[in-house]
């Protein structure tokens, strides 16, 4: 039995699948966590993937690896690789007004002064603190020495596909880095129009040239590992890719499939025969694993306000669950929007959280999960809405991420989206994604195998609560700013 292997590096894990090459069947599987916090030295993904690889029996007799990661995360590497300074993360929102002076640059010198939509039509999205290109130009006003000894940006997948090729901090090799389009896509300077870099957008941020790591086609090798790692000589790496576009590739979605996936952030991605590019910045126009594309609306604010409103409430995530389903559809009135860690979508980085309509009658443990719940959710429905406005195809949606293994969840995304809602076995399928792409490189056919991860999948259907959704959508503006 041939065997590849699949990595989720993620924002609060590093998950290891394995994986028979030629059926997709699970053999093993492993799991560490990283350390939290939106700013941190990429050495710990390493640490990490070392010890999930550990758990998961070696890789030893593994003939391909490929990587998922979170995507956007600046690693900025210096000429003999190392690293400038603490990666800042996908969440990480100091660098919100680096992206609004970026947006007001393209406008002075767009026709109609719209930088926004400039920037939808060069890159496919409209820059918020999430995208890299935003977290350049922010190191570029606040932290110049260090702006200055970059010589190569990455984003976490390529930089651990190169720790794992045998490169290293103190090793050079800086042109030995490689990404996918997926990844490449949510830089800010990667066209999904053209298929190329935009280098004049990473020298407006970063204030001169840097090496970037080099796009290979899904189906392709990467690299070959040099051994003495956690590889043994020879084993194929595939490009990887950003970890929303790994998980439609876990998932064999086709076009008309939505992910809702509920991790630290919430996505709703789709797959997509077209590019987008919507100017109004809600959707960013990624491109996905395969050729295709894959619109996106991510919220900073997802399984973490479960775990929040778990903790508050001193029960664990069972305990909210049931909590949430014993109160009624719309917890008589009280609403919790979700903004605890500021928003992106919409594009709020210095916002709180806030509880509204709230009442003698409604102030009660069951009240306060429902509403944390469904507060989560309408935010996910209204990035649905953003895709469906995009007329991006959305048929059939799948629900995935560590907070779907909620039962409320599941029980109330029906409700909330308006629609059945396709719960696959809970699984790593970012990490079967890239699994899938690790076998697709080995393969060296043009098309992915033909398995999927998907395996066994539940329907769930409930009747449409619209009414939830209005009154989310009187309380999402009324939020006080971070202090
Ligand atoms: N049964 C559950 N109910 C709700 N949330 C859960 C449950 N199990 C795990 N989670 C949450 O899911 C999150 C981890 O999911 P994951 O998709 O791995 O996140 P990420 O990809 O961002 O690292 C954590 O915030 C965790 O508390
Ligand atoms: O920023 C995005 C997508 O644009 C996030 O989806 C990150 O890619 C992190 O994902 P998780 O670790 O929450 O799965």
């Amino acid at each position: 039995m041939a065997l590849v292997a699949g990595v989720d590096s993620s924002t609060q894990s590093c998950k290891v699948v394995v994986r028979d090459a030629d059926t997709g069947a699970l053999v093993r599987t492993g799991r560490a966590s990283h350390p939290d916090g939106t700013e941190i030295h990429p050495r710990h993904w390493w640490d990490a993937l070392e010890s999930a690889v550990r758990d998961a029996g070696g890789l030893d007799d593994v003939e391909a690896v490929a990587v998922g990661g979170q995507q956007h995360g600046m690693v900025a590497l210096d000429a003999d690789g190392e690293v400038v300074r603490d990666a800042l993360l996908w969440n990480d929102t100091r660098s919100a007004p680096a992206a609004a002076d970026l947006i007001a640059e393209l406008g002075a010198e767009a026709p109609d002064g719209d930088g926004a939509r400039a920037w939808a039509e060069a890159i496919g999205s409209v820059p918020v603190a999430s995208l890299t290109v935003t977290k350049l130009r922010w190191l570029r006003d606040e932290e110049p020495d260090a702006a200055a000894r970059v010589a190569a940006v990455a984003l976490p997948h390529d930089w651990l596909t190169w720790r794992l090729a045998g490169h290293g901090p103190g090793s050079g090799g800086l042109d030995a880095l490689t990404t996918d389009r997926s990844d490449a896509s949510g830089t800010g300077y990667w066209s999904p129009f053209t298929e190329d870099y935009r280098r004049d957008l990473l020298e407006r941020a970063l204030g001169h040239d840097a090496a970037l790591p080099r796009v290979v086609p899904a189906h392709e090798v990467a690299a070959r590992a040099a051994g003495g790692g956690l590889l043994r000589a020879g084993t194929l790496l595939g490009p990887g890719a950003g970890d929303n576009a790994a998980a439609a590739l876990g998932l064999g979605m086709v076009a008309g499939d939505v992910a809702i996936s509920i991790g630290t952030s919430g996505v709703v991605s789709a797959v997509s025969a077209t590019p987008t590019a919507d100017g109004s910045g809600l959707v960013t126009g990624f491109a996905d694993a395969t050729g295709a594309y894959l619109p996106l609306a991510c919220t900073l604010n997802a399984s973490r306000v479960l775990d929040a409103a778990a903790r508050m409430l001193g029960v664990d995530h069972a305990g909210l669950s049931a909590l949430a389903l014993s109160a009624p559809a719309g917890a008589d009135g009280l609403v919790l929007v979700p903004y605890l860690e500021g928003e992106r979508t919409p594009n709020k980085p210095d916002a709180t959280g806030a509880l509204h309509g709230m009442r003698l009658a409604n102030t009660t443990p069951a009240h306060l999960a429902r509403a944390a719940v469904e507060g989560m959710l309408c935010a996910l429905a209204d990035g649905l809405d953003a895709l469906r406005a995009q007329g991006v195809p959305v048929e059939r949606l799948f629900l995935i991420g560590g907070g779907a293994q909620s039962e409320a969840v599941r029980a109330l995304a029906p409700a909330v989206l308006g629609a059945p809602v396709t719960v696959p076995t809970p699984g790593e399928y970012v990490a079967d994604g890239a699994a899938r792409q690790a076998a697709w490189v080995r393969a060296a056919s043009d098309q992915p195998p033909t398995w999927t991860a998907a395996g066994q999948a539940e329907v769930r259907e409930a009747d449409p609560t619209p009414q939830v959704r209005a009154r989310y959508a009187e309380a999402r503006d009324l939020t006080v700013p971070r202090p």
